[in-house]
């Protein structure tokens, strides 16, 4: 079916009819259909989990999942969040059924604000480390996932909110100036690990990487777009037809193919960080527990309280 005409069957709301059948080459084998169901009930069950922060819809007939961000106020990357992300990745990794996830939020104007500045600021060494492996594992998960995944990036998405989409297959964004996303780390005082700047440069290239990062930019946008930091832009209440319909492309190639390219563009950068996780989290400690690095996490909290006064 094509992609255009999978995608005005999806509409608005983001979930495959069940009418719709990708072709015969899944991610793995599945099961033989069963007998006819009685008129009325599905023929395919849209399997939703939800927890607190994210919720999750499987469209089995498409095998297409739908993972949305609801952690008021701004879906800031939490440790309960990261665990819960980490968790319904593999869940949906793990599911013979599901061949890809749209990643978007379900807040008004907020991708994600990144990650939690609380959980770095004033906590102890075991908490620092908790939360750290949270945050690669989250990050080993996505960037290494069989699955395709697609960031819908539907608001503002800076630092760890920008990590989630570069993580990602394929990246669409709203078309509005106001929302930005870019590694703004350094604005922060902050300097972004080695791995989100590996995933940074995988997508944008050294020079551009290098400048953004340096400068801790917040691109808009349509800069971002320029930039080759989002793939496309599209008006936002397009925003998840598009989704769709980029998944529906990707998803009509062989699993196989695309897997096995996937992880030859990716490994490198993913056994990196495999290599040297026990160090990155000690160097993430050292680093956030000095005495200027909480002043500048709490200047900074601060400011964005006075921004909003
Ligand atoms: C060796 C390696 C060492 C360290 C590496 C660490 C890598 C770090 C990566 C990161 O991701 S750091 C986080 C970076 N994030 C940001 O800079 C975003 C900051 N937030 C904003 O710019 C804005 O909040 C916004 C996301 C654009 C949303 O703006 P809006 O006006 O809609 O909301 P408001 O600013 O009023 O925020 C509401 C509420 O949420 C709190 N908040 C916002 N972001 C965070 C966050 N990232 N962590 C924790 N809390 C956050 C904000 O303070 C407000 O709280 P309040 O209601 O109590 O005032």
């Amino acid at each position: 079916m094509a992609a255009a005409t999978l995608a005005r069957r999806i509409g608005r709301s983001g979930v495959l009819p069940l009418c719709c059948r990708l072709p015969a080459w899944d991610r793995a084998a599945r099961p033989p259909p069963g007998p006819a169901q009685p008129p009325g009930l599905p023929l395919a069950p849209c399997r939703s989990f939800s927890n607190n922060k994210i919720q999750v819809e499987l469209d089995e007939s498409s095998g297409v999942a739908m993972m949305k961000f609801k952690s008021p106020p701004v879906n800031s990357l939490s440790l309960e969040f990261l665990t819960e992300f980490s968790i319904s990745l593999e869940k949906l990794e793990n599911n013979k059924a599901c061949r890809g996830v749209i990643i978007t939020s379900a807040l008004p104007k907020i991708f994600s604000s990144g990650l939690d500045i609380t959980e770095m600021c004033g906590k102890s060494i075991e908490h620092y480390t908790e939360f750290w492996r949270a945050v690669q594992e989250m990050w080993l998960r996505l960037y290494g996932s069989n699955m395709v995944t697609v960031a819908a990036v539907n608001g503002s998405s800076p630092a760890g909110g920008c990590l989630v989409a570069l993580s990602c297959d394929y990246r669409i964004m709203a078309e509005n100036p106001k929302f930005s996303i870019g590694l703004n780390e350094a604005q922060l005082g902050i300097v972004a690990p080695f791995w989100f700047k590996d995933t940074f440069v995988n997508v944008v290239g050294h020079r551009i990487a290098e400048r953004s990062l340096q400068l801790g930019s917040l691109h808009p946008a349509p800069e971002a777009l320029k930039l080759g930091l989002v793939d496309e832009l599209v008006p936002e209440e397009k925003l998840m037809e598009k989704a769709a319909a980029v998944m529906a492309q990707w998803l009509a190639l062989p699993d196989h193919a695309r897997q096995l390219t996937k992880t030859m563009m990716r490994k490198a950068v993913l056994d990196r960080l495999v290599a040297h996780r026990e160090e990155d989290i000690k160097n993430f400690i050292s680093f956030v527990s000095k005495e200027s690095i909480q002043k500048s996490l709490r200047m900074y909290m601060e400011m964005l309280k006075k921004r909003k006064s």
